[in-house]
């Protein structure tokens, strides 16, 4: 079985090129790959199908030739992820299977149609505007935060820390409590402090983020975007230009009246042959 290994901002995913949808992808087979020490290790899989030959792209395919199937490492599905349509794009960009265009390359993702740019060394990536809808709580050790909820396509729940709050210290090495009935399918929690202003932007906020089905990781590219959105809402504005900075580095999110805008690094580390006997 082929592989590439890749991140964005050090959120990491095995690559999985499958386009006729021939792969017995299960659960089991995504939680190995994903296993950092059995494993080739990552936050979540990419598998690179045409929209055609997968159920859930078919009705996509007159719009997107390609489907990213993204899976978490727990081996549970989510409907989209931000750094993993960008690594997708860069993929499909340096073998071949698309070339650069003008205009933005489309990708199906269980959200819908995205589109992608080359922009400088790395990859933006247009996505629906985030949706701040209701407001919730976050229970991590002694601490209880309040939290904006916000619908990026998949679930996500903003917090910002209370001033004298260190973000480093926070321990992540558990999930955070959220109340399953405003999250139902469950949620990634990002926790929050400002950041020094930074030119360019409307807004600077430094993330820590627990993701549904991958615990923490070093970057969450629709959590950042949740995120920007929260920090715009929270001074007065509707659209603006946000830096967020995460453990893997910098991401940069333009939010505009009717989309927004994932930027940043996109990189692929290594490809090979894995033995799927190996792993399971
Ligand atoms: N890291 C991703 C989000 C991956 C999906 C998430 N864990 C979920 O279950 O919704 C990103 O960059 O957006």
């Amino acid at each position: 079985m082929e592989f590439t290994k890749g991140h964005g901002t050090g959120n990491d995913f095995v690559i999985l090129p499958d386009p006729d949808g021939a792969l017995d992808l299960t659960p089991g087979l995504v939680a190995a790959l994903c296993d950092r020490r059995r494993g080739i290790g990552g936050d979540g899989v990419l598998r690179v199908v045409r929209a055609a030959k997968h159920p859930e792209g078919a009705a996509l395919a007159d719009e997107a030739e390609w489907f990213m199937d993204y899976w978490n490492s727990d081996g549970s599905f989510a409907e989209m992820c931000g750094n993993g349509a960008r690594v997708f794009v860069r993929y499909l960009l340096e073998t071949g299977l698309a070339t650069p265009a003008d205009a933005a390359l489309p990708v199906a993702t269980r959200a819908g149609v995205v589109r992608a740019r080359v922009e400088g060394d790395g990859i933006a990536v247009e996505m629906r505007r985030p949706r701040v809808y209701d407001t919730a709580t976050a229970a991590l050790g002694g601490l209880t935060l309040p939290g904006a909820a916000v619908d990026v396509g998949n679930p996500h729940l903003v917090c910002a820390l209370p001033a004298g709050l260190d973000l480093t210290a926070l321990d992540l090495t558990q999930a955070p409590q959220v109340d399953p009935t405003v999250f139902p399918a469950g949620v990634n929690v990002e926790f929050t402090a400002p950041g020094d202003p930074v030119d360019g932007t409307d807004g600077h906020v430094l993330m820590r983020v627990y993701e549904r089905g991958s615990a923490e990781t070093l970057s969450c590219g629709t959590g950042a975007c949740a995120v920007a959105a929260v920090a715009l809402r929270d001074t007065g504005r509707n659209t603006g230009v946000v830096a967020v900075d995460v453990p893997g580095g910098r991401l940069a999110v333009t939010i505009t009246d009717n989309t927004c805008w994932l930027a940043g690094p996109a990189v692929l580390v290594a490809s090979g042959d894995l033995t799927p006997s190996a792993l399971t």
